[in-house]
C-alpha cells in the first residue's frame, strides 16, 4: 500500500513533452568542470594529491578564506567560448552541462548574492553567459550543474542538530533559491539543472525544499528538466521516493558506473543519464594524469553506446585548464569521438533500448522508425554474430551502416540468427543495421 507523501515524485512514467524528448534524443553530452580548483590542479604546498582535483580543498584541508584567495589568480586569458563550442560540436555532443558553482562556492557568473564570483577576479567577464551564448549559437543545448553544498558559505550545514543550525540553514536555502532564480532569469535558454552536493543529512531533513526548488524552476522555465539527485522526499529518501517512484525527470545516480545490460534492465522503464570521467576519478583539471588510468577513445565510446543501448544518456567530462584552454589529451579525445559519431551517430542520436537480449559482440539500439542497430565492439573468431530476437520479431535484411554492403543472415533456430561480419574488417567498432519484421499481435515497443 502507498504512503501519503507531500514531497514525493510529481510525475508518473517518462515525460513525453517535446523538451524531454529533446533531452532524451540528444543522448551524448559534455560535462565541463571548471573552477578555482583548476589553478592548483591537484597540488597544494608542494604536495600532489591523487584524489579528485576539484576536491583538493578538502584533501589538503585548506580553510575557505585561504582557498578563495585563488580568485586573485583567476585569469583564463586563453578562454574562447566559441572555440569551446566548436570543440563540442565537432565531438558530436548535443548538449553541455556546465558547473555554474561547484562545492567550493566560486560562481562562473557574476552572482549578486555572493562575493565569490568571476566579477571579483582579474578576469571580470561573465564566463557562464559567454558559454551559454556560444554553445547555443552552435545549436548545442546548455544544462547547468549546481552544487547545493557550498563550502564558502558559513550558513551551510552538514546536519541540523540545533535551533541555531536550523536558522543558519534556512538562510542558506534562501541564498540558494536566490542564486537559482538569478540563473533562470539571466540565462533563460538553459534546458536542465543537474544538482549535486545534496547527500548530506541537512538536505535529507529538508526534503520539502528540494520539491520546492524543482517546482520553482519549472514555473520559471517551462520544460526545464531536473535530475533525481536534487530530490529527497518527506522521509529523506533520495532519487526514488518512499513509494519507489522516481523523483525529478531522470535518474542521475550513474556517476562513473553503468547499469548491467543483463541484471539492471529495470532502468529501461525510466529516463536516466550517466556521467563519466576520462581518468578513473578526476572531474576538475589535474596536472598529473599519469597517476590514473586514462580511457582510450574506444573505451569512452563503449560507455556512450552502453548507456544508449539501455535507454540512457551519457555525459563525458572535460576539465579545462586554468588558462581557459583544454589539455591535448581532451582535444584528441573530442576529435576521435566526433570522427566515430560522424560515421555511426545514426545508431546513437534519438535511439533507445531495443529489447533484444545482450550478446557478447556488443550492444543493440533501436531507431525511431523501428530499425535495429548492432554496434559491434568484439568481433568473434567464428565471424558469426549471434542474434536472438524477441518473440514475434524476425530479421528481414541486414546491411553495414557506412557502406550499405549487404550482410548475410542465416536463421539457426526459432528466433536465433547468425549475422555475418563485414567482408572487410572495419578496424573500429562498427554498426550493422537490421530490418526486422514484426508478427501480428507482437507485444512491446515494436507492436
Ligand atoms: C559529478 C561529480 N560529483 C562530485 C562528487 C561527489 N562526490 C562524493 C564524495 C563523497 C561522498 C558523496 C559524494 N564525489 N564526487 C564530483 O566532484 C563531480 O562534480
Amino acid at each position: 500500500t502507498e504512503i501519503y507523501l507531500k514531497y514525493g515524485a510529481t510525475n508518473e512514467g517518462k515525460r513525453q513533452d517535446s523538451a524531454m524528448q529533446k533531452f532524451r534524443d540528444n543522448r551524448l553530452g559534455v560535462f565541463i568542470h571548471w573552477g578555482l580548483y583548476a589553478i592548483p590542479g591537484g597540488e597544494w604546498n608542494g604536495k600532489v594529491y591523487a584524489g579528485a582535483a576539484e576536491w583538493l580543498k578538502s584533501w589538503a584541508k585548506v580553510p575557505s578564506n585561504e582557498w578563495m584567495q585563488l580568485m586573485s589568480q583567476w585569469n583564463p586569458t586563453k578562454f574562447d567560448a566559441k572555440k569551446w563550442a566548436v570543440m563540442a560540436k565537432e565531438m558530436g555532443a548535443k548538449y553541455v552541462k556546465i558547473t555554474t558553482k561547484h562545492h567550493e562556492g566560486f560562481c562562473l557568473w557574476p552572482s549578486k548574492y555572493s562575493k565569490y564570483t568571476v566579477a571579483s577576479t582579474p578576469y571580470k567577464r561573465d564566463l557562464l553567459g559567454e558559454m551559454v551564448k556560444a554553445y547555443n549559437e552552435e545549436g548545442i543545448d546548455v544544462h547547468f550543474y549546481f552544487s547545493v553544498m557550498d563550502w564558502s558559505n558559513s550558513d551551510y550545514r552538514y546536519d541540523i542538530k540545533s535551533q541555531e543550525d536550523s536558522i543558519a540553514f534556512s538562510r542558506f536555502l534562501e541564498f540558494t533559491d536566490n542564486q537559482l532564480k538569478e540563473l533562470a532569469a539571466r540565462y533563460p535558454t538553459v534546458k536542465d539543472f543537474w544538482f549535486d552536493g545534496t547527500w548530506d543529512a541537512s538536505i535529507k531533513k529538508n526534503g520539502w525544499w528540494t520539491a520546492h526548488a524543482e517546482q520553482m524552476l519549472k514555473e520559471l522555465l517551462p520544460g526545464v528538466t531536473i535530475n533525481s539527485r536534487l530530490r529527497a522526499d518527506d522521509k529523506g529518501k533520495r532519487h526514488f521516493d518512499s513509494n519507489g517512484r522516481l523523483m525529478g525527470d531522470y535518474e542521475s545516480g550513474y556517476e562513473r558506473r553503468l547499469p548491467d545490460p543483463v541484471q539492471d534492465l529495470k532502468v529501461t522503464q525510466w529516463d536516466w543519464e550517466a556521467c563519466m570521467t576520462v581518468p578513473e576519478n578526476q572531474w576538475g583539471y589535474h596536472k598529473d594524469w599519469s597517476l590514473s588510468y586514462i580511457k582510450t577513445p574506444f573505451e569512452v565510446i563503449d560507455r556512450i553506446v552502453h548507456a544508449v543501448s539501455m535507454g540512457g544518456n551519457m555525459v563525458v567530462n572535460f576539465g579545462p585548464q586554468a588558462d581557459g584552454d583544454f589539455r591535448p589529451e581532451e582535444k584528441a579525445l573530442a576529435t576521435a569521438i566526433g570522427k566515430w559519431m560522424q560515421c555511426y551517430g545514426k545508431a546513437i542520436y534519438a535511439c533507445d533500448y531495443a529489447e533484444f537480449d545482450k550478446q557478447d559482440w556488443g550492444y543493440y539500439t533501436r531507431g525511431k522508425n523501428g530499425e535495429v542497430y548492432m554496434i559491434v565492439f568484439n568481433q568473434p573468431y567464428s565471424e558469426r554474430l549471434i542474434v536472438k530476437t524477441p518473440k514475434g520479431i524476425s530479421i528481414e535484411q541486414a546491411s553495414l551502416l557506412t557502406t550499405n554492403e549487404n550482410i548475410v543472415v542465416v536463421e539457426t533456430t526459432r528466433n536465433e540468427y547468425n549475422v555475418s561480419v563485414p567482408q572487410k574488417n572495419p578496424g573500429e567498432p562498427y554498426v550493422i543495421q537490421l530490418k526486422i519484421r514484426v508478427a501480428e499481435g507482437t507485444k512491446g515497443v515494436y507492436k
